[in-house]
């Protein structure tokens, strides 16, 4: 087995069991700022994540969740503590990162963008061309392979992003709120677009949300964090099977964990609100 440690930090000697994808262990993250108090973004933080498993990360605004992220795709290194993630497949990319903001290049057509992580990894042309037009093709953007991204809307544009992360076939995707600028309805097509590519690939899934139903619709576990230090303070199971669809929000256990779970954060919420 092979890991790919995520952190300069002395490792701790024992060995991830091969289930889990992603380990964190003992992760803080601290900002430090030129004359003014240093903030701490993770205290202590110790999650799994298996391998095939897809598992949101909800909590109150700025308690952290970019910044695990982040550090889970290697952007920013951690104060303290380690992640280890276990890269199976070295002919393909780990990790994909997705985030709100779709992060396209604007000067490049949308073929080149959904292209750019195959031309970049050196695969051969006209296969990066076949393979990104096929997942052009799977995200409803046939037709605009030519076009910039401002001619595009924003459900757009993040079909854009999506695409390109899916088409590297990465074994992790870290997403961060990747549906949050997307009106409602748009939003409802792409959860269960997502879905049903994460089943058929068996994509291991790091997904940071506000939205308590989007979480449960897609997860197998939600990690709820504590306001700012960020800490994990409860992970939950998510009972339903899977093929899931939209008509699980019906299921009176689908609104009774949605509340549950609203009960346990609300206070937190309000806190930083005030
Ligand atoms: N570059 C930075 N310098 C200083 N502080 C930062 C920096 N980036 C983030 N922070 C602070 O770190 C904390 C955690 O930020 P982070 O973006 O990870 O939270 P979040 O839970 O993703 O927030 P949100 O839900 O609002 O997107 C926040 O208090 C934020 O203000």
């Amino acid at each position: 087995m092979t890991e790919a440690v995520r952190s300069e930090s002395p490792l701790t000697g024992d060995v991830a069991p091969i289930t889990d994808k992603i380990r964190v262990e003992g992760v803080s993250y601290r900002y430090r700022r030129r004359r003014r108090e240093d903030v701490v973004a993770l205290d202590d933080v110790d999650l799994t994540v298996g391998r095939g498993e897809f598992l949101s990360v909800v909590g109150p605004s700025g308690c952290g969740k970019s910044t695990l992220l982040r550090v889970l795709a290697g952007l920013q290194k951690p104060t303290d503590g380690v992640v280890r993630i276990h890269h199976q497949h070295r002919d393909r990319p780990l990790v994909a990162p997705v985030f709100q903001e779709y992060s396209i290049f604007p000067w490049h057509t949308v073929e080149a963008n959904v292209r750019l992580g195959l031309d970049a990894a050196g695969v051969d042309r006209s296969e990066a061309r076949r393979r990104a037009q096929e997942w052009i093709e799977r995200v409803g953007l046939t037709g605009f392979e030519k076009a910039l991204p401002g001619n595009l809307s924003g459900g757009m544009k993040q079909r854009v992003a999506l695409a390109r992360a899916f088409v590297v076939e990465p074994e992790i995707l870290l997403m961060d709120e990747p549906f949050a600028a997307l009106d409602a309805q748009l939003r409802k097509v792409l959860q269960e677009e997502l879905l049903a590519i994460v089943r058929e690939h068996n994509h291991t899934v790091f997904f940071v949300t506000h939205n308590l139903d989007e979480a449960i619709l897609l997860s197998d576990r939600i990690a709820l964090m504590s306001a700012r230090p960020g800490r994990i303070r409860r992970i939950v199971d998510v009972p339903f099977a899977r093929p899931r669809t939209a008509e699980l929000r019906k299921d009176p256990e689908f609104s009774r964990l949605e509340e549950d779970l609203w009960a346990d954060l609300k206070g937190d919420v309000e806190e930083v609100v005030q």
